[in-house]
């Protein structure tokens, strides 16, 4: 396992993380959450940046303060409250990642920067939001880390400029060995690229499933009162009042499919399972 997280905990007053997680090699994992749910606390529990209440995390099978240097060198970090100063160039940047890591390809870095059109020799103050989350990005992919932990890469990207770096995501993973975490608040981006997502919110995991059941078998069921009184409610999750009666998600639309043809079924797509599991009533 190259990142595993068994039942942390972490509190600020009124606000707690409560979860585990697990990403496998070869994965990209993806978290989704509203604003404040508890993502970028999960990334931070995840490098050892925060001293936890309870839990455990490894990385790469061990505990974050037994990993070798190698081994940190073996990981690349975009945070969503961190950057690079200001103050910095892109090349300064990349002066820096050639001391910090062995395996830094500065021909490769600068070659992505120019295709994405950032300048090599302006601040980073001066680059625009969505410049300076594209420098980030490509910095943490720049010297081969095995796992790559990003949190938030595509906030404040234009979809052009979030459509690039998604491919950049996906050819990053050719070599077969490197997983990826990464979280966002726009489910479609996280849905056409990951192999399984976690949905996170108040600070608990509430959903986590490969993207391809997610996609195949969660569906939602719209019935009149009279209907949902009736029904096998064995795979049904949650349930939400509607004018004609209720809305239901289940996880096996198959089995609806085939007892139930006559109910008016649609198949739902991420941010419908999403709103039912964070709005919907448990039954
Ligand atoms: N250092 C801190 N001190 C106190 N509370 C904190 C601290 N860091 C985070 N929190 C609280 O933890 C909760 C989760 O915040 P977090 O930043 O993890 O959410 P998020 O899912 O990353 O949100 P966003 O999408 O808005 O970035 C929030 O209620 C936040 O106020």
């Amino acid at each position: 396992m190259l990142l595993e997280m068994d039942n942390i905990q972490k509190t600020y007053g009124d606000f707690t993380l409560n979860c585990s997680l697990k990403l496998q090699s070869g994965y990209i994992t993806g978290l989704i959450g509203t604003n404040g749910a508890g993502k970028t606390t999960l990334f931070k529990s995840a490098l050892g940046l925060l001293t936890l209440d309870r839990g455990e995390v490894k990385i790469f099978d061990k505990p974050f303060s037994q990993l070798s240097l190698k081994e940190r060198q073996d990981m690349g970090v975009v945070l969503a409250d961190s950057g690079f100063s200001g103050y910095l160039t892109i090349q300064d940047i990349a002066r820096i990642m050639k001391n910090m890591y062995q395996l830094f390809d500065q021909d490769r870095f600068f070659k992505k920067c120019r295709e994405s059109g950032l300048p090599l020799n302006k601040r980073g103050k001066d680059l625009s939001a969505g410049m300076k989350a594209r420098v980030k990005v490509l910095a943490a992919m720049s010297h081969e880390a095995r796992l790559l932990i990003l949190d938030e890469p595509t906030a404040g990207l234009d979809v052009l400029a979030r459509e690039e770096l998604l491919d950049s995501i996906r050819e990053y993973m050719e070599p077969g060995d490197r997983s990826i975490l990464i979280s966002s608040h726009i489910s479609t981006d996280l849905e056409q690229l990951c192999d399984d997502l976690y949905l996170i919110d108040h600070g608990n995991i509430v959903l986590h499933e490969e993207t391809d059941v997610l996609l195949g078998s969660y569906g939602l069921l719209k019935v009149t009162e009279e209907q949902e009184q009736k029904l096998d409610k064995r795979y049904i999750l949650r349930r939400k009042k509607e004018a004609y009666g209720y809305r239901l998600l289940t996880d096996k639309i198959g089995f609806y499919r085939e007892s139930q043809p006559e109910i008016v079924m649609e198949k739902g797509s991420v941010d419908e399972v999403i709103t039912m599991m964070i709005r919907g009533e448990r039954l």
